[in-house]
């Protein structure tokens, strides 16, 4: 059975005292699911985050990193720097990254290499614009974003990648993809996934989807059958939020 997995993508919220507190809510809460469970704090926080859930289930994780090992790039956090504060896992490929950084398929797979070559698990990110699904151009899109950064990679690479589903039209909107439609793309990921490594590699990988989940529609659409679990933003702010999505698998 394939790793259920639900991450809080903090986004830029949450200064230090706010970050102790909802770390301090998060960790009075019981998870009743076998989900791994993960939040993604702004890099100022990390080390703080790790130390404060050192005895917790919860996985604290990066939302960003640099495709460089060093040098000159003001502003930037490498692979490295991650892995020295105790990170194990970064979100690469956000759907902010790439429409607010510029970042593109080529510097995404760069940076896939990097953290792969630092043994950092990745939650690859990708998902098609409003206009892309209007004209149903919405599977070729997040085909291509797949192939142009991943499909450089050998098989075995994948055990240490997640795959995360995000149709931008529906972050931070309120407008979920309908379950089905999670599920439509998410066979679709996969049957792209097995045309080129297998079925094995492809049944094995984790897909979640993210894009408004709330404690309201989590149930329903973790009930699909290829989707594996949630990238979650605006609830992942709230413990009570989070929690319920957390346990609704
Ligand atoms: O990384 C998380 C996603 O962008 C989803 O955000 P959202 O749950 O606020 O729509």
């Amino acid at each position: 059975m394939r790793q259920q997995i639900v991450a809080g993508n903090w986004k830029m919220n949450n200064d230090l005292a706010q970050t102790e507190s909802l770390l301090a809510d998060l960790k009075s809460k019981t998870q009743t699911s076998n989900a791994e469970v993960m939040v993604a704090p702004t890099f100022t926080n990390l080390y703080h985050a790790n130390q404060a859930l050192k005895n917790s289930k919860i996985e604290v994780i990066a939302q960003n990193m640099h495709f460089a090992a060093n040098g000159a790039y003001t502003g930037e956090i490498s692979a490295s720097m991650l892995k020295s504060v105790g990170v194990k896992t970064v979100i690469l490929g956000h759907s902010e990254r790439r429409e607010y950084f510029n970042e593109t398929d080529e510097i995404l797979a760069k940076k896939v290499d990097a953290a792969l070559a630092n043994d950092l698990r990745i939650i690859f990110c990708f998902g098609e614009v409003l206009a892309d699904r209007k004209s149903g151009n919405h599977e070729n899109v997040v085909g291509t974003q797949i192939k142009n950064a991943l499909f450089h990679l050998e098989a075995a690479a994948f055990k240490n990648i997640v795959l995360a589903y995000e149709p931008v039209w529906a972050i931070g909107t309120g407008e979920t993809a309908s379950p089905e439609q999670a599920q439509d793309m998410h066979a679709f990921i996969r049957k792209t996934l097995s045309n080129k490594y297998g079925a094995d590699v492809a049944n094995s990988v984790s897909i979640l989807y993210g894009g408004s989940v709330k404690p309201n529609n989590a149930q329903e659409i973790f009930g699909k059958p290829d989707v594996d679990g949630g990238l979650i933003g605006g609830a992942a702010l709230n413990a009570d939020d989070f929690f319920a999505i957390v346990n609704a698998f």
